[in-house]
């Protein structure tokens, strides 16, 4: 029996840097979590322990850690490009770099104090090429939104196995996931293209009177590119947090969708892309 080596990339997960500019008295702050990835010439590497095409992962953390003290951080998809440009051409063994990026925000609270924002992360995703091919996804990770009405749920399939009962009112919970490709690596503003397609994801939730989640997620996604022209596709992940109106008859108390209990698990799932009729070609956007 032959074998051969499969798909394989490596590189340093989860660098985790904090750059403070001092700006005189005022400080700037960026908290972000670089994950680095590099593939090429690892033939040998995996087949003899030849580690001349290897560019340790240790080198690849100490480079993040270099260019922010170059360059900053700026825009993480500015980050990411730099440092994915980098690798694939200072190395003739790496053919292709990813490098994904979470971002935690700050809010100020004096000249050097911050205060660490709830939940949500900034995310993005760049790859790049020795053949100069670049895709980059910026996203979002962990926001936490909630309709306490406008949200339906009937007119689906019942057969032996079913209890659930429909609904004409219900609680709409979720934490989105989403992942936006921007049509080309250059010709995005990243900040102001994050605040807008975000606000489109919030608007589409709020605004949309829901007969399902998946009905929600294409409203998502359908506002974040009709109203932003750089991005090509949207990809949302949405887990259905539930939140079932508890049984207060016991003690004599009606209870029209006001007391509810908020369900860990298990939660409904719901994950979809919407694209332009036009967008081009993925490529490895989303490896
Ligand atoms: O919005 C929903 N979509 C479903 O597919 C589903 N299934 C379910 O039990 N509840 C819901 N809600």
């Amino acid at each position: 029996m032959t074998v051969r080596l499969g798909a394989n990339r490596y590189g340093k997960a989860e660098t985790r840097l904090v750059h403070v500019v001092r700006d005189g008295p005022v400080h700037h702050l960026k908290d972000v979590n670089v994950s680095t990835s590099l593939s090429g010439d690892m033939e040998a590497a995996h087949l003899t322990g030849d580690n001349s095409a290897v560019l340790p992962t240790d080198t690849q953390k100490n480079t993040v850690y270099v260019f922010a003290r170059r360059h900053g951080v700026g825009e993480i998809e500015e980050f990411a490009l730099r440092l994915a440009r980098h690798f694939v051409a200072a190395q003739h063994s790496i053919h292709h770099a990813r490098v994904a990026i979470e971002e935690y925000g700050w809010t100020r609270t004096g000249p050097h104090s911050f205060v660490r924002d709830g939940g949500e992360v900034r995310t993005c995703v760049v790859h790049h090429d020795r053949d100069g091919r670049t895709t980059v996804l910026s996203g979002l990770k962990d926001l936490v939104l909630l309709n306490s009405t406008g949200s339906e749920f009937h007119g689906f399939i019942t057969d032996e196995y079913t209890t659930l009962q429909p609904a004409t009112d219900r609680v709409l919970a979720t934490a989105v996931t989403a992942q936006w490709r921007h049509t080309s690596a250059d010709g995005s503003a990243f900040a102001k293209s994050y605040g807008e397609v975000r606000r489109c994801l919030l608007d589409a939730f709020a605004q949309t009177h829901s007969l399902s989640l998946q009905q929600t997620l294409y409203a998502m996604g359908e506002r974040a590119l009709t109203t932003c022209p750089e991005i090509c596709e949207v990809r949302l992940s949405l887990p259905n947090k539930h939140h079932f109106a508890v049984d207060l008859s016991p003690f004599g108390l009606d209870n029209d969708n006001e007391v509810f209990h908020a369900a860990d698990r298990p939660y409904g799932l719901i994950e979809g892309g919407v694209l332009r009729e036009d967008a081009p070609d993925a490529g490895f956007a989303w490896e």
